[in-house]
């Protein structure tokens, strides 16, 4: 009997001391487990990071994430947001391949399926055809599909995707995936609802767009060109500014596009060696060959007269800025080319600082011209400026309001007592 309870005992015994020793296993294998994932997910973390300066602050970002230069006092602000175009659901992810520059790269069929089959077609630039695409997350994004016929489309291609996996700006349109598959090159950006400020002022999608909104815009570019400048490291040239290059989003904010483009020579009946767009390009680079940040100025001074003035770059806006500009520094009479549909008067001061800005953008020295941060001072005062005038005559409003609201409280006080005498009996008398 007593030989049978030690029996009993010992199995006790050695089945707890088993149960405590996989436990203890299982226990070790969890933590070890959790800590080389963690170790992994930071080593991912730190592969997909890039120092970008911005602004003179060097920040360490993830890729997919979107730093925003506010304007001007208001700091820097680092959105961390996720690449909210890729969700896991439509991430396809067997097809999804590693890509080297952070930046998702996808697989042909999916693009296929996205465009139902390149029949979306928004438009054709010097790059290729671009279509509208509609993501498994349902996510709307532009694809841009490199033209096989292209001269420079591979060199294109490759210089996009390198330098826009590290740009992310909110002033500036998005890379968010692109493609390398089947003999095909596409980039994928997000997608900008309300299309080109040409299309806008003068395209085939004309709008009135109204004086806060123009000077918007004119902010926007000058904080996306102002990013490229002095924000990347190193420093972005855009080289092609003009108002086809400057999408809109459903909010009617402005980005810029098609940055870090290696563009097609122009040909003028010479192999002028030159790159750009007529219209926009600086007279000192077409002579010099010499490209600078202050070419850009220059394409943006004249992307401020198209706000202006609403005249295409192509259809003489120059000579309309040439005539006004016949008195010589500070008489100009920028009046007589303003686009009609802006003359309010209450703008006009607004419209003519902005007028002034656009034209030291186009001085024929380079140096002469301010740098972007200049303008971007410049046309955030006039916003300001406008936004204390709104608020004063809010308040001159008020104090009307209020003026009135006492005026109308005396008489009927006063009412009253008129009343009130002409009731009582001894006034009767
Ligand atoms: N991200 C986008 N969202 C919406 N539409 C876009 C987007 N990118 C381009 N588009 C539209 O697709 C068309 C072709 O654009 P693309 O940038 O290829 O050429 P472009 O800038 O008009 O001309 P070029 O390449 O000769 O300078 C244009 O109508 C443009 O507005």
């Amino acid at each position: 009997m007593a030989n049978q309870t030690n029996i009993i005992i010992i199995g006790v015994s050695v089945g707890v001391a088993v149960g405590i020793l996989v436990a203890s296993c299982a226990f070790i294998a969890i933590r070890f487990y959790r800590k080389r994932s963690h170790v992994q997910n930071r080593s991912v973390e730190s592969a997909s990071t890039l120092p970008i300066r911005v602004n003179g602050i060097d920040a360490s970002i993830d890729s997919s994430a979107s730093i925003a230069v506010s304007e001007i006092g208001h700091g820097l602000h680092d959105i961390g947001k996720k690449n909210h175009y890729w969700g896991r659901r439509g991430n396809p992810s067997k097809d999804l391949l590693h890509s080297l520059s952070g930046i998702p790269r996808y697989v042909y069929k999916d693009i296929q399926k996205a465009t139902q089959n390149f029949t979306t077609i928004l438009g054709e630039g010097s790059f290729g055809p671009v279509y509208k695409a509609i993501m498994p997350t349902s996510a709307v994004v532009a694809v841009k599909v490199l033209a096989n016929n292209s001269k420079q489309g591979e060199k294109e291609f490759q210089t996009e995707v390198l330098l826009l996996s590290r740009l992310h700006h909110r002033n500036l349109v998005n890379l968010v995936g692109y493609c390398v598959d089947k003999g095909q090159h596409m980039l994928i950006y997000e997608f900008m609802s309300n299309g080109s400020l040409a299309s806008l002022l003068y395209g085939d999608n004309t709008r009135n767009l109204s004086w806060e909104q123009r000077l918007q815009i004119a902010l926007d570019v000058s904080h996306g060109i102002e990013y490229l400048h002095d924000g990347a490291v190193p420093p972005v040239v855009h080289r092609d500014l003009k108002s086809a290059n400057i999408l809109l989003d459903k909010s009617m904010r402005a980005k810029v596009a098609d940055f870090g483009l290696s563009k097609e020579e122009v040909y003028d009946g010479r192999n002028s060696g030159l790159k750009g767009t007529y219209g926009y390009m600086d007279p000192d680079y077409m002579s010099t060959n010499n490209y600078t940040k202050k070419s850009d100025i220059y394409s943006f001074g004249i992307i401020l007269f198209e706000l202006l003035t609403s005249i295409n770059p192509q259809q003489g806006l120059m000579d309309y800025i040439n005539l006004a500009a016949i008195g010589g520094e500070g008489k100009a009479d920028w009046d007589e080319i303003i686009d009609s549909k802006l003359s309010c008067m209450s703008n006009i001061e607004e419209i003519r600082q902005l007028a002034d800005i656009a034209h030291r953008c186009l001085h024929k020295i380079p140096r002469k011209r301010p740098s972007i941060a200049d303008v971007t001072h410049a046309i955030s005062r006039i916003g300001r400026r406008r936004l204390n005038r709104d608020e004063t005559l809010s308040i001159a409003g008020s104090i009307n309001a209020l003026g009135f609201l006492k005026r109308l409280e005396r008489q009927q006080v006063e009412l009253s007592h008129l009343t009130s005498i002409k009731e009582s009996p001894a006034a009767v008398v």
